[in-house]
This record gives C-alpha cells, structure tokens and sequence, in this order.
C-alpha cells in the first residue's frame, strides 16, 4: 500500500517512508492510497480480546508486512502498551445514562498522545536500525505531544529529539515533564509564541529542503500517519465494548489539531459503524464556526484553562478536506494557499455537507468547562481534567438530541495534569502518579527562542547529532 499527499505533488511512498518523512515535501500530510476496511465479523471477533490484540489486527489493515512483519508489528504492540497503568490499557468508566469516558492517560506521561507515541517510537526505531540512519525528530506541543515523545524517544540512539512548546501557555506539570527529563538527546525550547507558532516553524523547518535533508528532519506530530493509525484502535476497541458491529457508538473528541477525531473518522472508513463524531472545542472554537458557516477563519488564540487544545491552525483538518474533496490535492492546495495569505479559507456547499454527514461540533466555554468538572465529580464521583470536560460537555449535548446511542467522550489526560483547574471545580487537589510524585523536586533544563524559524534552525544545527558531518 502506498501513500499520497493531500496537497498531491508529492510521489507516493511506502509506509516507513511515510513513517519517517513526517510532512511531505510538497507541505502536505500523506495518507494510505485506500482506506482498508474490516468486516463485521473481523469487528465483532474484538469481543473480550487484549488491547494489544485488537491493536495488531487494525493496525496490519493499515501496515503492509512488507514494512514490519506480523509477528514484529505484535511484539512491538505488546511492547509499547505493557507499562501502562491499566490492564486494559485504554478502559471505559460509565458516568451516567449512555454516557461513557474512554480513559486514555494511562500511560507514562498521562495523556492519550502515549497510546501512539509508545508505539511509533518502536516503529521508527526499527526502521531507522534497519536503514543504518539517524534522525533528528522535531515537535510542536501544547503540553501533551512533547513529554509523551520525550518519554518515548528520550534516550535512543538514533534520534536527537527538538521540542517546542509555547513559553507560559502549558502548565506546569506538563512544563516539567518535558524540562526535567535526564536525556542528553532531548531538547526542549521555549519559544516565544503560541502553539500555532510552534506548528508553523515545525512545517516551516520541513519546508526548508536543504536543512530537512541535511538534518534528517522526522516529525512526532498528527503530521506523522503513523501516529494518526495508532489511534484509530481505541475506537474500535470502545466501540466493541459497547456492542458495536452490532450497535452504533457516537464518539466526543476533546479537539485542537484534529488527529484524534480524524483517526474517529478512520475507524468509521474502516467498517466501525460510528454514529457522531462531535467535535468539542473550548473557546478556541474556529471548527464550530467552520461547520456552521463553511469559513475557516483564524482569529488569534485564548489561552483557557485546557491549554493543550488553544489551537486555531488545526493541521489534521486538511486530511479531512482531501477526503471531502475527493481527494483532489489541487483544491487542497487552492485552500491551503489562502490560508497561508488571508489566514482564512472557504469551504465548498458538497464538501461541507459531507463533513456535516459524519461530524457535529459544540463550543465549551470556560464556565462550562468549570461547571462540567464539578457536576461529573458531585454526580458520579468521576475526576475530569478539563479537556475531557469540554469532551463530556459536548457529549451531554449530544446525547439530549440522541439518548438512544451509546455517546463515549474521549478522556484525554489525566486530572493531576491540570491540578489548578481541578481543584477550582471540584475542591480537590488530584495527586500525580508514585512514578512522578518527585516531578517538582527535579531540575528543569530548557532554551527560550525567539519566535523565530532561523533561531530554531540554528539551535537544532548546534545541537543535533545528525548535522553535516556528524551524520552515522
Ligand atoms: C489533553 C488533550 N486533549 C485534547 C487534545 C486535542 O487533540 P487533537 O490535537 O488530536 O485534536 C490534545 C492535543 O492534542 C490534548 O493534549
Ligand atoms: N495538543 C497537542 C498539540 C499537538 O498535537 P499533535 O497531535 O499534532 O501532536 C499537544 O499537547 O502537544
């Protein structure tokens, strides 16, 4: 199976190739040539198995045995999701009538971004043994994406690891979980801006051919497919969970770059009969304006209290629009341009409605998010952290249209994340982990840069192993 561009100039390449590319060198984001799909007796076989074992079956629709064989592709996935707190690696809790959260921060930095990031850490480094290569992986986070793939690349050989995250505007659990990590091959700047700054340089940095190619740039982001893949598992296994084939299941996705409901969207071009993907925003709420106006309009971020979703450039919506388009990489560039020029874009009347088919999206804004958090805590004893809060806010609303389909809001971090937030709505203070409780006693190690790509270019050539002449 290969994989194209949505921008379409790009030659199609293999799934490693893929893997390791990050952007493509056109500026888009690749995706399989045909969306593979699982019968229903394949789904309904998921009944009562591991994780890990649901894991191997989605995934090897996705990844041809040409690239990691079926028995490596199940050792890596037994691998990657042994040190997860919950036998079930990804659990559901009920918290009320059809209402469900799927707990995805049980992993090491407690949030969902580890349920991929473990895996495609194992992935790249095999694939980058097996050429004889180095890399130089570079991140954009809001708090989540960095520490979970500062854990999982942190210390190997073959890869130095540049994370940028905007100064002041994650927390400061998350803030230590990337400053505090022992690891000579990891980086973490502070840069001045926000994360649509951060992105920005990011595909600015794989747009730069010449520095891409001597750096061997990789990318950690949705912007990587193979993060996207790994989390189109979760669905099923929920779905199956509460009777799916059999029964549709909608889904609420807490959403800032938009991976995680695209990999929704997958699950459902897969064979998954999935209801609703309702797309739960906080106040940075341009794709509720996008699905109710057919604009796409940036208008500058809000810092709230579920940091890791400020995000206005969401880039995964670019996936969705080859999709609706008919996968014409033409029309995504023409949208793609006028985004770069006038910061907006607009949708057309066929594609739109084919977005409004399978997606709804609701706004939360910071009272409700407070109020959500409290109400969840005194109704049902449950902890939400905000951004699962925006996520069951949406999903309430959602479920008084629909009662009759079972509605999972997607739980992507871990209360104690956010601890100041949750102890205004709820009244207590949530605890870390034992294997991070000594978190704020260690010491932090970061670079504050401008906003500015040919800062970063210059601290990523004086740190990475990878640069001209140092290259394994
Ligand atoms: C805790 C948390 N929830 C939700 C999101 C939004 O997910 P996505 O960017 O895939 O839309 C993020 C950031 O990615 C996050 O870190
Ligand atoms: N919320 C994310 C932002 C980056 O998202 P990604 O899924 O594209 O890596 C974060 O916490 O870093």
């Amino acid at each position: 199976m290969l994989h194209v561009s949505t921008r379409g100039e790009a030659p199609a390449i293999g799934f490693t190739d893929a893997l390791l590319a990050g952007l493509a060198r056109d500026g888009g984001l690749y995706v399989p040539e045909a969306w593979p799909r699982l019968a229903a007796a394949d789904i309904a076989a998921f009944a009562g198995k591991p994780y890990a074992a649901v894991a191997e079956r989605v995934l090897s629709a996705l990844i041809p045995s040409s690239d990691i064989s079926a028995p490596l592709l199940g050792d890596m996935v037994r691998s990657a999701y042994a040190g997860f707190r919950h036998p079930a690696v990804c659990p559901l809790a009920q918290i009320g009538d059809n209402l469900f959260v799927l707990e995805l921060f049980h992993g090491p930095t407690l949030a969902f971004k580890d349920v991929a990031m473990q895996l495609l850490a194992r992935m790249m480094d095999y694939a980058l043994k097996g050429r004889g290569q180095r890399a130089t992986i570079v991140g954009a986070t809001s708090g989540d994406t960095g520490s979970a793939a500062i854990d999982a690349f942190g210390g190997l050989d073959q890869v130095d690891v540049f994370i940028l995250y905007p100064h002041g505007r994650v927390s400061e659990v998350q803030r230590r979980q990337m400053t505090s990590v022992d690891a000579p091959n990891v980086h973490a700047i502070a840069l001045e801006g926000t994360f649509d700054d951060c992105q920005a340089i990011v595909k600015g940095l794989f747009n730069h051919h010449a520095f891409r190619d001597q750096l061997a740039l990789s990318g950690v982001n949705s912007i990587n497919w193979g993060r996207i893949a790994a989390q189109t598992v979760y669905y099923f296994t929920a779905a199956v969970a509460l009777g799916a084939p059999l029964r549709p299941v909608s889904f609420s996705v807490p959403t800032g770059n938009f991976g995680d409901v695209l990999a929704g969207y997958i699950a459902k071009r897969m064979g998954l009969p999935i209801d609703r993907l309702a797309i739960a925003t906080n106040e940075n709420d341009i794709l509720v304006r996008t699905l109710a106006s057919g604009r796409y309009e940036v208008r500058g971020v809000k810092p709230t209290s579920s940091p890791s979703m400020d995000i206005e450039v969401s880039s995964n919506f670019e996936r969705l629009l080859f999709e609706v388009y008919g996968r014409d990489g033409q029309q995504v560039r023409r949208l793609m341009a006028a985004l770069q020029q006038g910061r907006a874009f607009d949708i057309d009347a066929a594609p739109l409605a084919a977005i409004r088919t399978d997606f709804s999206s609701h706004a939360v804004d910071e009272q409700q998010t407070e109020a959500e958090i409290g109400r969840a805590w005194r109704e049902a004893g449950y902890l939400l952290d905000p951004h699962t809060a925006v996520a069951v806010a949406a999903a309430r609303r959602e479920l008084a249209c629909n009662p009759a389909v079972p509605m999972v809001a997607l739980g992507t971090a871990h209360p104690a994340k956010f601890p100041d937030a949750v102890e205004r709505a709820a009244g207590l203070r949530p605890a870390l982990p034992p294997h991070l409780a000594n978190l704020f006693a260690r010491p932090e190690r970061f670079t504050v840069i401008a906003n500015e790509q040919s800062a970063i270019e210059s601290f990523i050539r004086s740190r990475a192993r990878a640069a001209a002449g140092i290259a394994a």
